[in-house]
């Protein structure tokens, strides 16, 4: 399966930059959702569950045709609770619908992970909406209550190694795992909405106890009250995994520098941009001292 980018030649920076501010000011004004957290993580994980049903072997899911709209894909039970990502954007869909699904929800996880002031992330627009018959099948997403084999396994199948593996991994410095979406629970003290190497300081730095959460499924806890999925665990208990983990916690522009690109190649998956495509670098709210 080929999808190759289209180059919009009537829409320049100025139109995408107007789509960021409108979504970074609604994150801005949202800011009571999920108990203060905000909007931002869960715009996050919709970019980032749109780009992961990708597959290497046949070039095929991915965010190109924005199939989430589908609901065969949003009802996906690893998808629940984006909903209330995709709700967010539907008034922005409703003003700017020139916009493909594929290019918004990629372009709000990147203004999402920007405003929480974390990396800029490099974003060339092209996604062309495909139709219902192209929405990958369930199944494709990770599942949490896995070890560090299945974890390297399932980041291969998206083109990822292992720093880019864990510098992906890093995006759950933000928000929290919700009992009534995943069957996880916690953590309410760190969940933050600023994007930190906090993560991996947390790895490294809590108790860690395996232990069956009230919904009966195996997390990691510590004494302060934070959370560990068993894959993100994972990334302590493998030795290649570990030595990394250790670097971005102690050097968080490094973490910066390799989510910043992993993030980029994981919303790019599956798609050609022809020579000359347009690659853009959004100013944040701050920058425009808005
Ligand atoms: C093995 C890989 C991964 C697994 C098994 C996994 C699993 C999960 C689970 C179970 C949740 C809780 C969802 C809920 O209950 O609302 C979650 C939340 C989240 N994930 Fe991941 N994840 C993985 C990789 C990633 C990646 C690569 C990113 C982004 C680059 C990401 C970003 C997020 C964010 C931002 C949240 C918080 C959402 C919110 O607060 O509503 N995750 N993840
Ligand atoms: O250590 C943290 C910080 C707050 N958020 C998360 C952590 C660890 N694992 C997570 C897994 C999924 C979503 C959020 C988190």
């Amino acid at each position: 399966i080929v999808h190759i980018a289209a180059i919009n030649k009537d829409r320049t920076i100025d139109d995408y930059q107007r789509i960021y501010n409108k979504i970074a000011e609604k994150i801005r004004e949202d800011d009571e959702y999920d108990g203060y957290i905000g909007y931002g993580p869960v715009l996050v994980r919709l970019g980032w569950h749109s780009s992961g049903t990708y597959n290497k072997e046949n070039n095929s899911g991915g965010s190109y045709g924005g199939t989430y709209r589908f609901k065969l894909e949003n009802s996906d039970p690893s998808n629940n609770g984006l909903q209330n990502a995709a709700q967010f954007l539907d008034p922005i869909y409703k003003e700017f619908n020139w916009i493909s699904h594929g290019d918004l929800y990629t372009l709000g996880a990147v203004c999402a992970i920007q405003e929480a002031q974390g990396p800029k992330i490099k974003w060339r627009p092209g996604r062309v909406d495909l139709p219902e018959s192209a929405t990958p099948e369930n199944g494709r997403l990770p599942d949490a209550v896995n070890g560090a084999d299945y974890v390297r396994k399932f980041y291969a199948r998206l083109r990822m190694n292992d720093r880019e593996a864990v510098a992906l991994t890093g995006a759950h410095c933000l928000g929290r795992t919700h009992l009534k979406n995943s069957g996880f629970d916690g953590p309410w003290g760190a969940a933050s909405s600023s994007f930190t190497n906090e993560f991996f300081i947390n790895l490294l730095n809590e108790q860690w106890k395996l232990q069956k959460n009230a919904a009966g499924n195996k997390q990691y806890d510590s004494p302060k009250g934070y959370m560990m999925l068993e894959t993100d665990y994972a990334l302590i208990q493998d030795p290649i995994y570990l030595k990394i983990v250790k670097e971005y916690a102690n050097n968080e522009a490094s973490f910066f520098k390799d989510f910043a690109s992993s993030f980029q190649k994981l919303l790019e998956n599956g798609i050609d941009y022809p020579k000359g495509a347009p690659e853009y670098i959004f100013k944040t709210l701050d920058d425009q001292d808005m």
